[in-house]
């Protein structure tokens, strides 16, 4: 990566578009509109197909009759209508067969400053899709800016192999926290605002992942009160120690009083087994 490719042009804007409650129109009905539809659909927003019937693809069939009733999909059954179909739309997405009906498409959004993704053709899309990784509120989208998809998709298999699969859980932890600091921390900016960020960044910073995946509400009301609400400090895990020894002794009590007579008699039989296999054995 040298530094000129990074500050020359050339490459897009990766953004994370919000586009909850938006409307979206996607032309065409086939395999690549399916995946237009599951990508659409994790936004929030209200999408409506044009497509007819007859060339409507399996898949597209299924996200139709599970996201009819809930009005997230409306299809309307017939070809693309020039005069209809782009009212109030957000964002429009071809998915056709047809190059030329694309094009028109094109040039009516261009008209109407609408958005616009012409699968196949490149050239004349505003933005373009990406392979994806999701968990929860994590999203990566690996883009090669046109030059070859296929090695998107093989890109998204060699990251995901570098991913714990705890740090979505991990990131719904940290926002939940942020949510409770800000509540005591409330407004923009000044000093406290510059704290507040402070004292997440080292957060963040110092806990794993897997100790962050693992945060309950009492370990964060701890560290708030405990750190954040006395002095600013930042605990650590070990720190927040009392907290979840509390937390064990819960589990113990648990254990020993709903049913756990049962483990407790597992565990001395194995034990005395393991000594007799092991008494034998040194014979
Ligand atoms: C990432 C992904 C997301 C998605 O579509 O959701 C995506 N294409 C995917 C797969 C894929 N597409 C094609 C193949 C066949 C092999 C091949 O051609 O390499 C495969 C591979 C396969 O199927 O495995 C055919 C193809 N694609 C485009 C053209 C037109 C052209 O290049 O001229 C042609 C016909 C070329 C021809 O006729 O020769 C164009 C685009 N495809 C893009 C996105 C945008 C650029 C993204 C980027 O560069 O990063 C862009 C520019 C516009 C857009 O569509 O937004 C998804 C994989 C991710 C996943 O698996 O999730
Ligand atoms: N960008 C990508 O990643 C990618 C990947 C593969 C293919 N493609 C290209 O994307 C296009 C779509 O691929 P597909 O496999 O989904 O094709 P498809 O033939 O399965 O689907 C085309 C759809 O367009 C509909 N259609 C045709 N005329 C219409 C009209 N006037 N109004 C409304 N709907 C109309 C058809 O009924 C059908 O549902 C093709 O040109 C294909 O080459 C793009």
């Amino acid at each position: 990566m040298t530094e000129a490719k990074q500050t020359s042009g050339g490459g897009s804007l990766l953004i994370a578009w919000q586009l909850s409650n938006k409307r979206v129109l996607i032309v065409g009905g086939g395999e690549v509109a399916s995946q237009r539809i599951e990508s659409i659909l994790v936004t929030g927003a209200t999408i409506l197909l044009v497509s007819p019937a007859e060339g409507i693809g399996s898949r597209t069939k299924e996200l139709v009759s599970k996201y009819k009733e809930s009005g997230k999909i409306v299809h309307i059954r017939r070809k693309f209508s020039e005069t209809e179909d782009l009212e109030n739309m957000d964002m429009v997405l071809t998915a056709l067969d047809d190059n030329e009906l694309s094009e028109k498409i094109v040039h009516m959004c261009r008209e109407r400053r609408i958005p616009v993704n012409a699968a196949d053709i490149p050239h004349l899309c505003d933005f373009y899709f990406g392979a994806q990784i999701r968990d929860g509120p994590l999203q990566i989208m690996i883009s090669t800016n046109g030059n070859g998809p296929r090695m998107a998709a093989l890109i998204r298999t060699r990251l995901q192999k570098g991913l714990t699969g705890l740090e979505g859980r991990a990131i719904e932890k940290v926002g939940l926290l942020r949510e409770r600091l800000k509540e005591r921390a409330p407004g923009v900016g000044g000093i406290e605002g510059r704290q507040r960020m402070k004292w997440m960044k080292e957060l963040c910073d110092i806990w794993e992942m897997e100790d962050l995946a693992m945060l309950e509400e009492p370990t964060m009301e701890f560290l708030l009160n405990e750190g954040w609400s006395k002095d600013r400090k930042v605990l650590s895990p070990m720190e927040t120690m009392p907290i979840l020894r509390t937390k064990k002794q819960t589990v113990i009590r648990h254990v020993v009083t709903e049913g756990g007579q049962s483990t407790i008699t597992a565990f001395i039989l194995g034990a005395v087994c393991a000594g007799l296999f092991f008494t034998y054995r040194g014979r």
